[in-house]
């Protein structure tokens, strides 16, 4: 039987009492921003989880969007271990995209729908302190590891947590670009999925949720990996059945569980409503990431 509107409201009520005052922070990849229709959606379900008394704070990507901009330049995007090679030309046009058109569109959005967002990049009140990031490579493990040079890409030093928390409490919505800025002021262009770790272990919040374009963690035969932790995360890498994007996304998550995030996950951001049902039904989907096996919700 189809359950009617008003038991699907009261399924929701204990998971709506249990987040209540929480925070979460939702990571908002660029794969996941697929047609208008999605975008709508995110922001109303962003705009409902504010108003029923959770703390959502979204951290956006952006790679598909600024590699179309690079690309009408006449700019090949170039990615070393999945980091942007960012040269000062790709740097301005990450910057323009990412802290300009995606995070205006993403707060326009939520503004729509009747919440109050608030846009930032890593600049605005030192959101994000960052430093040079240099990439260990190593290859051939009888060989020394390599220093790989990204250029003008940060790692993040340290997070303006006050400054979040104080939008948050005064009833914004806040939305972070993953632009950087160095001691000297200079900018550096930022992982999306590590800046999301960061920013949810700086408010210690209750869930890091990423939202990507597949159901979650698939294993060596395609099938869903609903639960994972960190040694299976080692070992599914060093035999490739993890690999690009994926890689990052999860060495963050667990970075987050480190740093007392409580609970992290990765759903599938181009189902309607992803965020909603993951947390506000009983079918919970996408792979919760743990640190140690036997952790469940
Ligand atoms: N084992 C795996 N399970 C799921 N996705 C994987 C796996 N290994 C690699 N991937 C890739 O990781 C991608 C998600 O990472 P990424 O492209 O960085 O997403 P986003 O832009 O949402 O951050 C998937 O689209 C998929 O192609
Ligand atoms: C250093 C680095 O690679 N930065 C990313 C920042 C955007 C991002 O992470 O976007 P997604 O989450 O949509 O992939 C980039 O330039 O693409």
């Amino acid at each position: 039987m189809t359950p009617n509107v008003a038991d699907i409201l009261i399924e929701a009520l204990p998971y709506i009492r249990y987040f209540s005052g929480m925070t979460l922070v939702v990571k908002y990849g660029g794969n996941a921003m697929v047609d208008e229709q999605l975008k709508e959606d995110f922001a109303r379900d962003i705009t409902l989880m504010k108003f029923i008394g959770l703390h959502p704070v979204v951290v956006h990507g952006g790679g598909p969007q600024i590699n179309k901009v690079l690309e009408r330049m006449g700019i090949s995007p170039r990615f070393v271990r999945g980091m942007r090679f960012t040269d000062q030309e790709t740097m301005d046009v990450v910057e323009m995209v990412l802290g300009g058109k995606v995070n205006k569109s993403i707060v326009a959005q939520i503004n729509r729908q009747g919440g109050k967002s608030v846009g930032l990049t890593g600049k605005d009140g030192g959101l994000l302190q960052a430093e040079k990031l240099q990439i260990m490579h190593q290859p051939d493990e009888n060989k020394p590891p390599e220093i790989l040079d990204p250029g003008l890409v940060g790692r993040v030093t340290s997070v303006n947590s006050e400054l979040i928390s104080s939008l948050s409490a005064q009833g914004f919505i806040p939305v972070i670009a993953p632009v950087g800025v160095g001691a000297a002021g200079e900018t550096f262009n930022i992982n999306a999925d590590l800046v999301a770790s960061r920013v949810a272990g700086s408010l210690k919040s209750g869930r890091l949720i990423y939202l990507t374009d597949v159901d979650g963690l698939m294993d060596a035969r395609g099938n869903l990996v609903t639960s994972v932790d960190a040694p299976t995360v080692t070992k599914m890498i060093q035999e490739g059945t993890i690999s690009g994007g994926m890689i990052p996304k999860l060495e963050y998550a667990l970075d987050a569980l480190e740093n007392d995030v409580e609970k992290v996950q990765i759903i599938n951001g181009t189902k309607r409503h992803a965020l909603l049902l993951e947390l506000f039904t009983d079918q919970g989907i996408g792979t919760q990431v743990t640190a140690q096996s036997g952790m469940e919700k």
